[in-house]
């Protein structure tokens, strides 16, 4: 079984390891480890209050149990699987007491038969068939639970990952980056597909217990019954078991226990070396440095050292840290389990351990909802916007009015008093140097983030007060650091406007605005194409000579996927920009019904060359009829001039502001450049 790697609570403040009249430092091979002792209440250094503690924690997390329980009954086809499964493992549980009493039977006729010298065949025969039976059954019911596990085991998956998706997906940009909420989906996020998903591993580990708890109860009710009659039965019996339960029980640790804040370093510089080499060995993006720098046989020097002196004090010691309740069984404990007979005391065992693995297992549940409902850092508004359509043929007016913001986690401006108006149907161009604030002003407009100071408004309307999917209905952007999706060209252009995915002609006519159209016919694919294949084809043995396969390039470092190795990825085509575009022209400027009044760009012919810049504005200006458009930019050149409003910003704030003759006029910061620009022409 594959279990989670990373344990994180959900305690609020800080932890400061280096905080000695708190934190307790220990040494487990190259680990440093630091428990906070004040983190629990004093009750915590009672023996078994960490016990006591999990068991709370049991009882908090079973209504998201419930509530899972119910989510996953309501899979297409799961309640009757998972019934099944269910009778299976009640089979499970009560067929070995069965086989007990089988075996019971046969020594009392032994006994019998040492006693009286005869035997009973016929009751013989009965017994030897019913043990026989019982040995069938058993074998049935685990080729038969194989079968369902695979497929209870899908449809949960299937099912978690449709719930993570829909809980990402209802985050805005600043909780999104937060690094808490961050860890919150990795904590329950399977890094792998051969982890089990949480609702499985959880109603797994579950009827396991409800297993185990029946099967006790039954063998000791048939054991009570075989050994209840015979003098010093029980006192035998408990001879054979007690030995091993009492190792197996000190195994589980039952009064020690991790404190519930701790974390974990290691700043053995082997380790670290170990692991830096091996992650350079496996990825494609540093193989061109190890051979042309010919440091294939340094490497393997290095991570021989490094390996040796490392010795056995590895990841195994950190696993022991982070999981004392949750050891896997070794191989050779498994291999004694198997090798004794006495199926009682291994029960008792399981039933102990699945006990103690409990409440990370619910808190597994629990945070699985919880990520579902994590709130959103910029708040809806209430005001339908627009409130007439025609006012979108006519452009919205924009108005800033001392807007300051600093990016969450930041300490310093990235704008300050920032104040502006752009009347309808106005192109303003905001300029300026790298890092000025330009992008920062069109991500407000789309309250990606809110100020923090001051008003923005759009139509003379608070846009904190709109409805956020209408506010974004209504405003197209185009970002600077926009990467397509992995998705076919067409898909990636009917993002724009997804209402008009389906049809053909509109992502045809947004692409040949875009200046798409003419790369993407000649791609092989044409609007099917992938830039970015998010599945990757799978194949073996494939001879070298085999160049193309399913339409597509043979790329042999595909094995190395297969082997769970990172591999770069390069898109060899460099038509993503044109693509971009073309999003948004699906979006904006496709002429029938408009449904946008107000276009937002941000540098978006940075990596076009000339002709190809000139065109597009050229494209757009014509394109744009009425509406509003605002234009980032740190190239002075064709467009400023054709704008109606020029926002010169340094430093996050804005300089000058007018149109193109009156800052040249003005002789100021934007005069400069633009005479700076105009003699490298010269
Ligand atoms: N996500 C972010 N978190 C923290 N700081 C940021 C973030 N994005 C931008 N900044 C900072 O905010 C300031 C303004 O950045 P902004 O991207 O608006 O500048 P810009 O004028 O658009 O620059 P460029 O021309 O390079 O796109 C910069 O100092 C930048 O480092």
């Amino acid at each position: 079984m594959y279990r989670r790697e990373k344990a994180t609570s959900s305690k609020e403040g800080t932890f400061d390891p280096n905080d000695t009249s708190r934190v307790k430092h220990t040494r487990y091979g190259v680990w440093d480890v630091y428990e906070d002792q004040s983190s629990t209440s004093r009750l915590s250094a009672l023996p078994g209050w960490c016990t006591i503690e999990k068991y709370a924690e049991v009882v908090a997390c079973m209504p998201y149990v419930w509530r899972m329980l119910r989510d996953v009954l309501s899979i297409p086809a799961c309640a009757l699987l998972f019934v099944m499964y269910c009778v299976i493992q009640a089979g499970h549980a009560l067929v070995p007491a069965l086989a007990l009493w089988y075996q019971g039977q046969l020594l009392e006729i032994m006994q019998i038969a040492i006693d009286t010298r005869t035997v009973d065949k016929d009751r013989l025969f009965h017994i030897c068939t019913g043990r026989i039976a019982c040995s069938v059954v058993l074998h049935l019911l685990g080729a038969a639970s194989g079968r369902l596990q695979p497929a209870l085991q899908l449809r949960m998956r299937k099912w978690t990952n449709a719930h993570l998706f829909r809980a990402r997906a209802r985050l805005d940009v600043p909780t999104f980056e937060t690094s808490s909420v961050q860890r919150q989906f990795e904590d329950v996020t399977s890094q792998s597909d051969f982890m089990m998903p949480i609702p499985w591993e959880t109603l797994h580990m579950l009827v396991g217990f409800v297993r185990a708890a029946t099967q006790v109860v039954a063998q000791l009710w048939v054991l009570a019954d075989a050994l209840g009659a015979q003098r010093d039965g029980w006192f035998l019996a408990g001879l054979t078991m007690a030995s091993k339960s009492i190792q197996w029980l000190s195994d589980l640790n039952l009064f020690g226990g991790r404190s519930q804040v701790w974390a974990a370093t290691t700043t053995n510089e082997d380790y670290l070396k170990l692991h830096g080499w091996t992650r350079i060995m496996k990825e494609t993006s540093h193989r061109k440095e190890i051979v042309a720098g010919n440091l294939g046989e340094y490497a393997v020097s290095v991570f021989e050292t490094a390996s040796e002196r490392v010795g056995d004090a590895d990841i195994f010691t950190l696993r022991a840290i982070q999981y004392p309740e949750n050891m896997p069984v070794s191989l050779a404990s498994m291999q004694m389990v198997q090798e004794t007979a006495n199926t009682f005391a291994w029960n008792i065992y399981e039933l102990m351990m699945s006990t103690q693995s409990f409440s990370h297992q619910l808190g597994q549940v629990r945070k699985l909802y919880e990520v579902a409902n994590i709130p959103n850092k910029i708040p809806d508004g209430t005001v339908p916007f627009p409130e007439d359509t025609a006012q979108i043929r006519t452009g919205f007016s924009l108005e800033f009015r001392n807007v300051s913001f600093k990016y969450p986690g930041s300490e310093n401006y990235a704008l300050r008093n920032v104040c502006f108006r752009v009347l309808p149907g106005q192109l303003c161009i905001i300029v300026g140097a790298n890092g000025s604030g330009k992008s920062t002003i069109l991500k407000l407009v789309a309250r990606l983030y809110d100020p923090d100071e001051g008003q923005i408004l759009i139509d003379g309307h608070d846009i904190r007060t709109l409805k956020l999917r209408d506010l974004r209905q209504a405003i197209s952007v185009l970002f600077q650091d926009y990467t397509h999706f992995p998705l076919s060209i067409r898909d990636n252009i009917a993002l724009g406007d997804p209402s008009a995915a389906e049809n053909e002609a509109h992502v045809r006519l947004a692409a040949r605005l875009g200046g798409a159209a003419d790369f993407i016919e000649k791609l092989p694919e044409g609007y099917n194409t992938y830039l970015d294949r998010p599945v990757r084809d799978y194949y073996a043995g494939i001879p070298e000579g085999t160049t193309t396969l399913f339409g597509r390039k043979v790329d042999f470092r595909n094995v190395r996927f297969v082997a769970h190795l990172k591999q770069s990825d390069t898109s060899a085509l460099s038509g993503g920009q044109m693509q971009r575009l073309a999003v948004t022209f699906m979006r904006s400027v496709v002429p029938e019904e408009p449904k946008v009044g107000l276009l937002l760009f941000d540098e978006p012919s940075a990596s076009l060359d000339p002709v190809a810049e000139h065109d597009l504005f050229n494209r757009l200006r014509e394109l744009r009829g009425n509406k509003t458009m605002l234009f980032s930019s740190h190239r002075f050149g064709n467009l400023t001039r054709h704008a109606d409003l020029i926002l010169y910003m340094n430093d996050s704030v804005i300089v000058e502001s007018g149109t193109h003759e009156q800052l040249l006029k003005q002789g100021g910061g934007y005069a400069n450049i633009w005479n700076l620009q105009a003699q490298a022409f010269l």
